[in-house]
């Protein structure tokens, strides 16, 4: 299996406050992978640890087939990273931002014009970054996390801030960047975001993870195996989607009493408070 992240026993320790625990997962080449914690639960701290931002006090770390702590600036130049610490020249445009960047990471010339293209910035370019929505400077925060053609890239909670059209735009982009094949690793705390965009996901709580697998799976594995009908009297039923519900169901429908049927399918913020007793946000 040709993994992008390999991660065993991975812990974290500050001072007193025990970060991650344990935290073994790995992510395939060419998966949108996601992290999903409530706040304080370690998506930070990972992130920093893996793009080798932090060291671990315990565990192993493997990225495209290479140690963490050994990466040189050549494996390096291979992730990609888009945090909320911008680093952007506000005063600056679009254009000359990039430009700046193209230039530290001796990306080709020509690159920038392609990824303001992805963005769909190209337009803009001439705009000081001051001026700029926040969906539009996380675009370009996007634009330059991608400039070297990263084999990995990295985003810590990437559409926090934003608006839903915005959401919508960068989660369009990151399934562009993915088809062209770049691995994803994303933290969020956006339930929906995960289940729409993510291959596969864990659950982080208190440093551990407590779950993991695929959106579609994970709803298969926690279903209620129940019905939920909604009567034209106003009334609400639930019935157990075996042989004797579908009896039931059936009566209903031949008296011709139901308005609509809702299967129970649990989201994946209703399975998180499952596993974990809270919620996430
Ligand atoms: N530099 C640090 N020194 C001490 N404790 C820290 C440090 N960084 C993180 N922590 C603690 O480690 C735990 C995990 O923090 P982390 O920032 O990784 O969580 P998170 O899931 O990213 O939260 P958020 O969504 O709020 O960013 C928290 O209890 C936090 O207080």
């Amino acid at each position: 299996m040709d993994y992008a992240l390999q991660v065993k026993d991975l812990s974290k320790v500050f001072g007193q406050q025990q970060a991650l625990q344990q935290v073994t997962f790995h992510v395939k080449r060419g998966e949108i992978f996601g992290f999903l914690g409530p706040s304080g639960s370690g998506k930070t701290t990972t992130v920093k640890i893996l793009t080798g931002q932090l060291l671990p006090t315990a565990g192993d770390v493997t990225i495209l087939g290479k140690n963490a702590s050994k990466m040189n600036g050549s494996d390096l130049g291979r992730i990609g990273i888009l945090t909320d610490n911008s680093g952007l020249y506000e005063r600056m445009t679009i254009n000359d931002n990039l430009k700046f960047y193209a230039k530290l990471y001796n990306a080709p010339a020509g690159r920038v014009e392609e990824v303001l293209q992805l963005v769909g910035l190209a337009e803009e370019k001439k705009k000081p970054v001051k001026k700029l929505s926040k969906g539009m400077k996380q675009r370009v925060l996007l634009a330059r996390a991608v400039l070297h053609k990263p084999d990995v890239l990295f985003l810590d909670e990437p559409t926090s801030a934003l608006d839903p059209g915005n959401v919508q735009k960068m989660h369009d982009l990151l399934r562009d960047l993915n088809r062209e094949g770049t691995t994803i690793f994303l933290t969020t705390h956006n339930m929906e975001e995960a289940a729409q965009l993510c291959d596969r996901v864990a659950f982080l709580h208190e440093g551990q993870i407590r779950e993991m697998d695929e959106p579609k799976l994970l709803q298969r594995k926690y279903a209620k195996n129940t019905i939920h009908l909604e009567l034209k009297d106003g009334s609400n039923e639930t019935i157990i989607n075996d042989a004797g519900g579908a009896e039931r169901l059936y009566q209903y429908m031949q008296a011709e009493e139901v308005l609509a049927v809702h299967s129970d399918q649990p989201t994946l913020g209703d399975i998180f408070i499952e596993v974990t007793g809270r919620e996430l946000a």
